[in-house]
């Protein structure tokens, strides 16, 4: 073994490999096969250039037969196409259209400029001589939004896109950026490029649609055309914004897509507006329970709140009671209904409150409530002006909150948590012209939405609070 060690040699060990010389024949063929591959597998991928293919070597069959004959077809196609948009104007739109554009914007808005916009935005990175652009994996339209997926470069981050949104704005003509993270796809950002705004349109209320408990009620519209859907169960719901920035119509439409759920017993409304009851007197046939204020009463103006708040924290521990150990979330029945306690101005029963035993008593069963309220059904919706801390000491403990229009740009992270507002959630840019617009968040997904609520109109409160018509056979009312 003695051997063995006087065998080490201080000699540098030989570690490079010796050079393998190739041909550049061989090279440019790898290069070109690989390219070819490419082109193959994103004319696969992509519809709308399959279609195209195909089209394009049937008219070079066709043209090679008879030049009449490819004449004859173009017709009888433009003729089809033009069936089928009247026919089936949605079909067309998802099957024909958005495809073509999404095909066309990709190439040539995005893939066309992006070497140049990455460059100007400072995304590209040089490595040993060589400039490194991120790449353009997927590019997805809708008639407002355009998707694009890109997959980063090594050391760069969602925020490093969400830092020049504006300037990427700019470089393609879009009205706004917006940067997302790619669930479970760490190396991927999504850039939506807002191109028309469809929330400068005023939102009609979206259908009423059954099984909204678990589907999420269907409140408003997304800057990207799809419908926005609030998950309650399990969830409590704050809702910031200056005066006349739409906070009721996120109550009312709440309410019009709970209507057929607290008639079928399976929601149980308990309303609180300590406004004296201004906001919610229209729809006090829904509620189970409605506290108002009342400036004659011997305990104070403010009792009658914290009496209802405490009942909830009742109902709230029986519910533990039952349940404890038996599940971790309540489903909602019509023997065990879910309490959606909605209140109008959460201010009034937090930072405004005079009698200083009604101040701690409200306090205490709103904490309790917020805290631990909703795995058991009992769920709070509130919407207040201010999000102070001294105003709401307790706005950390909803995870779904939503921004309108705010009057200052502070106050956007402290509705919509640490560095929203980076990621392009502009609550405080929210034109007095567009009540009902804000963005939303929602625990456990990190980037804001922009929405704008349905607009409810005194008619339709009147109509949603009257009692349900009685059909007559024959459907007479
Ligand atoms: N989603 C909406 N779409 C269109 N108009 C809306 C919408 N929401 C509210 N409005 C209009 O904006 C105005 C103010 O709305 P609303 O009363 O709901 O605001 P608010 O935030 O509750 O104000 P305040 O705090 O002063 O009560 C109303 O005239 C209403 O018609």
């Amino acid at each position: 073994m003695a051997g063995l060690s006087s065998a080490r040699s201080d000699q540098p060990i030989q570690v490079r490999t010796p050079a393998v010389r190739v041909s550049a024949g061989l090279v440019a063929s790898g290069w070109l096969l690989r390219r070819l591959w490419r082109l193959v597998v994103v004319t696969a991928a992509t519809p709308a250039a399959l279609g195209g293919l195909v089209l394009v070597v049937v008219g070079v069959l066709l043209w090679s037969a008879s030049p009449l004959l490819l004449l004859g077809a173009v017709g009888v196609l433009a003729l089809l196409l033009l069936v089928g948009r009247l026919l089936w104007p949605q079909r067309w739109l998802i099957w024909l259209r958005l495809p073509v554009r999404s095909w066309w914007r990709g190439w040539f808005v995005y893939r066309h400029r992006w070497a140049a916009a990455m460059d100007t935005a400072g995304l590209t990175t040089s490595w040993r001589g060589t400039l490194w652009n991120p790449t353009v994996l997927t590019v997805t339209s809708t008639l407002s939004v355009d998707r694009v997926r890109v997959r980063m470069l090594p050391g760069q981050t969602v925020e490093d896109y969400a830092a020049v949104s504006d300037r990427l704005a700019q470089t393609f003509g879009a009205t706004a950026v917006r940067v997302h993270s790619v669930p479970q796809r760490p190396h991927h950002v999504e850039v939506c490029l807002l191109t028309a705004d469809p929330l400068t349109q005023v939102v009609e209320p979206l259908p009423i649609e059954d099984q909204v408990l678990t589907a999420g009620l269907p409140l408003a519209l997304a800057e990207d055309g799809r419908t926005w859907r609030l998950q309650l169960v399990g969830s409590h719901v704050l809702v910031v914004g200056a005066t006349g920035a739409g906070k009721g119509s996120v109550i009312w439409s709440l309410l019009l897509h709970l209507a057929p759920l607290i008639r079928s017993g399976l929601v149980n409304v308990w309303a609180v507006d300590p406004k004296g009851g201004m906001e919610l007197a229209g729809g006090r046939s829904l509620f189970a329970r409605f506290a108002h204020g009342d400036s004659d009463a011997a305990a104070g103006y403010e009792a009658t709140f914290a009496e209802v708040l405490e009942d909830a924290v009742a109902l709230m521990r029986r519910r533990q009671d039952r349940l404890r150990g038996v599940t971790r979330l309540h489903q909602p029945s019509t023997s065990e209904p879910l309490v959606v306690l909605v209140v109008d101005e959460l201010a009034a029963l937090t930072g405004w409150v005079t009698d200083r035993t009604a101040k701690k008593r409200i306090e205490a069963a709103l904490g309790l409530l917020l805290s631990q309220g909703r795995a058991v059904g009992v769920v709070v919706v509130g919407a207040v002006q201010d999000p102070r801390k001294d105003v709401l000491p307790m706005r950390d403990l909803f995870p779904t909150r939503i921004a309108l229009r705010l009057n200052e740009a502070e106050q956007v992270n402290l509705v919509l948590g640490p560095g929203a507002r980076n990621r392009g959630a502009q609550a405080d840019l929210i034109p007095d012209s567009l009540p009902g617009v804000g963005y939303v968040t929602v625990d456990g997904s990190a980037e804001p939405v922009r929405v704008r609520f349905s607009n409810v109109t005194d008619q339709d409160i009147a109509q949603l609070a009257a009692p349900a018509l009685q059909l007559l056979p024959g459907g007479a009312a």
